[in-house]
Formats: structure tokens, C-alpha cells, sequence
């Protein structure tokens, strides 16, 4: 079984930082999604992992394999590094059998004869695609040839899988079913393995720690409910979460944040303040509330209702110098009721915050 740790990982492309300082640990077994925005250096993370990036700096340990550190002129090949990948684009054979696309590591790996036809059958088992070995993948539909690809990937029982955005070419209702099925066979296999997304719900589904990248960097790394529960930036809290936690700006003076004229929150012991974190349900519609919110969106969702809208702007010359970001927010918040779109109604805030962020988005 295989620990992960990457430890101050970085790669450029000549003047462009695609990682910068990545240091991070997973345990054996862990199911490690690496979750941001396009182009924060999920997909060069995970290539690095593979062997088919050469790092800048920094080091990728594997167990207790160096795979690879460029100051001390150690690149492990892919071929070499136990590991598998499950890319977005199946990539099968198309002159072979499923049961052949299947069998194919295996032979290269010098695997028996009886070897490669037991251990095909049952993984071919586990996907569900035991009527389809003898189709070609021509003969199969988007969301059966990625299930091909999976079994191709973890039939050798590589030691550390790598999923490069499998799910995002299959349409709603197979992503679902095949998201079910990865985790079964995560469940099964106990491989360490790490997914590449930038669909929340997904990583929420599948992950036991999560590491949210912004610009090449990490944000924070840990299990899906720590980051949901105690998000280390400003950033973290306004991801993750469906729908995410609130963020009002506002500006401190006199060690209280304000948004306006809107008290939010205590700041203590002399720190400045930029966001006060809400959490959604914790809010409430309320034609008294504190905040004005223009509704855009009311959707029914398990018996409530997920009412977003935009918080107007803080009027001009009330917002102070120092609050840049106070223009209008999208949000959505968890209702007991629809509330028609195009109409303004108000926001009630608990008195006290979740959480306070400062100007540089950490927690205080
Ligand atoms: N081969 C390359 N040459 C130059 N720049 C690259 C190369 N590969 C990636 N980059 C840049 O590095 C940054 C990170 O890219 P990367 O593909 O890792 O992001 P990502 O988070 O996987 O994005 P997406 O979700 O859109 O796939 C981007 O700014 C990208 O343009």
C-alpha cells in the first residue's frame, strides 16, 4: 500500500508558474481529489504524478520511493512508477476486444497466460461489462468504453491511480452511475488514488481529502467535512459546499466590520476584516432583514427550495477606500418556500458570523 507525498512540488513552462509549492501528504488507500478552477494546476499535478511531466523543483515520494526530485537528479519513468491512469478520452485499442483492451497491460507486464484470464474476468466482473468482452470498442456505448478504460487501468493492481477528469464526456445521469461504480471499485481495490475535477459535487462524493488548488497553489488539503466546516480561506468557503457558504464583503473600522451601515461582526484584537462567512442555512429570507437580495433563480430541492440572488452593491461613497469587493454578490441560500424570480426580498444574518476572513482571504 502507498502513501502519497509531494513536498514543495513546482513546474514552469518557461516564464509561466503552472504549481507552485505544492506540499501535501496522503495517507495509503486515501482518495485524494485535486479540486480548482481551469487551469490551477490540477491537470500538470496529476501528470507529474504519472511521470509524463518532468517537475521543476520539489519532490514526489511514493511509499517510500523518491519518483522523482530534480535537484537530486531522480525521474522514475511512468512505466516504472506503479502507477495507473483513467483518462477523459477513453484511448482504447479500437482493433481489440474489450476482453483484449483489458488484457493488454498484462501481457506487457509478462503476466501467465491463466494470470491474465482470471484476472480479466473478475475485474471485467467488477465494471459490469462481463457481456461486453468480446465486442470491440466500437461496438459499446461513451459511458461503457470508460468503464473499459477503468478496468484496463486497475487490472495490473497498480499501486496509485490516477483519474484525469474521467466522468466529464458522459452525459448527467452516467456520471452518477459511473461515480457510484469508481467508488466501489476504490472501496475494493484500497488503491491510493488521485482524481482530477473541477466539479464540486463529484469531489464531495467520492473524496477522503480534497486539495483545493487557486493559481497553481494549495489553498488547504484535508477531509471533504474540514474543508466544509472550517475552510482556511476565503476562497475555500465561497467553493466549496452545494450551494457554498455566503461571503458578504465589508470594511473594518474601529475593530467592527461594516458593510455600509450594516454592522456584520465584532473583529478582535485589532485585526482587519474583508469577509464575513455565512453559512446557508443559516440564513433566512425575511422581509426585515438586514440585506436586500434581487432573486434570480428558485429551485426546488429536496422538499426546499435554493433561492439565489444577487446582494446589491454597497451604495457608492458609503463603502469606505479600503472595500474593493463589496459590488454585487451572487448567493444562494436554502428556503422554505419559492420566491419569484425578478422580485427583491431581504436577508436576516445570524448576529454572529461563521467565519471571519482577512484582506489576504486567510481565516482569522
Ligand atoms: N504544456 C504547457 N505549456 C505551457 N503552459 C502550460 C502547459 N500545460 C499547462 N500549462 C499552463 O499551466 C497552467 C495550469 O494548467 P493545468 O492544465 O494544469 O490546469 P487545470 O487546473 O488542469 O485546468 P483545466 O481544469 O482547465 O484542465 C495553465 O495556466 C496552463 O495554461
Amino acid at each position: 500500500m502507498t502513501t502519497l507525498a509531494l513536498d514543495g512540488l513546482g513546474k514552469r513552462f518557461g516564464a509561466a508558474t503552472a504549481v507552485a509549492d505544492l506540499t501535501l501528504d496522503v495517507p495509503s488507500g486515501a482518495f485524494l481529489v485535486l479540486l480548482g478552477p481551469s487551469g490551477c494546476g490540477k491537470t500538470t499535478t496529476l501528470r507529474m504524478l504519472a511521470g509524463l511531466e518532468e517537475p521543476t523543483s520539489g519532490r514526489i515520494r511514493l511509499g517510500d520511493r523518491v519518483v522523482a526530485d530534480p535537484a537530486a537528479g531522480v525521474l522514475v519513468p511512468a512505466q516504472r512508477r506503479g502507477t495507473g491512469m483513467v483518462f477523459q478520452s477513453y484511448a482504447l485499442w479500437p482493433h481489440m476486444s474489450v476482453r483484449q483492451n483489458v488484457a493488454w497491460p498484462l501481457a506487457v507486464a509478462r503476466w501467465s497466460r491463466a494470470d491474465r484470464t482470471a484476472r480479466v474476468t473478475e475485474v471485467l466482473a467488477a465494471l459490469d461489462i462481463a457481456d461486453l468482452a468480446d465486442r470491440s470498442p466500437a461496438q459499446i456505448s461513451g459511458g461503457q468504453q470508460q468503464r473499459v478504460a477503468i478496468a484496463r487501468t486497475i487490472a495490473p493492481r497498480p499501486e496509485v491511480v490516477l483519474f484525469d477528469e474521467p466522468l466529464s464526456n458522459l452525459d448527467a445521469r452516467l456520471r452518477v452511475e459511473t461515480r457510484d461504480l469508481l467508488g466501489r471499485v476504490h472501496r475494493s481495490t484500497g488503491a491510493t488514488s488521485v482524481y482530477v475535477t473541477h466539479d464540486q459535487v463529484e469531489a464531495l462524493a467520492l473524496a477522503t481529502h480534497v486539495a483545493v488548488l487557486r493559481d497553481g497553489r494549495l489553498e488547504q488539503v484535508g477531509t471533504p467535512t474540514e474543508l466544509l466546516e472550517r475552510p482556511a480561506t476565503a476562497f475555500v468557503a465561497g467553493f466549496l459546499g452545494n450551494p457554498p457558504a455566503v461571503l458578504l464583503a465589508g470594511e473594518t473600522r474601529d475593530g467592527v466590520l461594516r458593510r455600509g451601515d450594516l454592522r456584520l461582526a465584532d473583529v478582535p484584537g485589532g485585526a482587519t476584516a474583508r469577509h464575513a462567512m455565512y453559512r446557508p442555512q443559516d440564513l433566512r429570507l425575511d422581509p426585515e432583514g438586514e440585506v436586500d437580495l434581487d432573486v434570480v433563480e428558485s429551485t426546488p430541492a429536496a422538499g426546499d427550495h435554493l433561492v439565489t440572488g444577487l446582494v446589491p452593491a454597497v451604495a457608492a461613497g458609503r463603502a469606505g477606500s479600503g472595500e474593493t469587493d463589496a459590488g454585487p454578490q451572487r448567493i444562494t441560500v436554502v428556503a422554505d418556500r419559492r420566491v419569484e424570480p425578478g422580485t427583491r426580498t431581504r436577508l436576516r444574518l445570524p448576529a454572529v458570523p461563521a467565519a471571519l476572513f482577512g484582506p489576504d482571504g486567510a481565516r482569522l
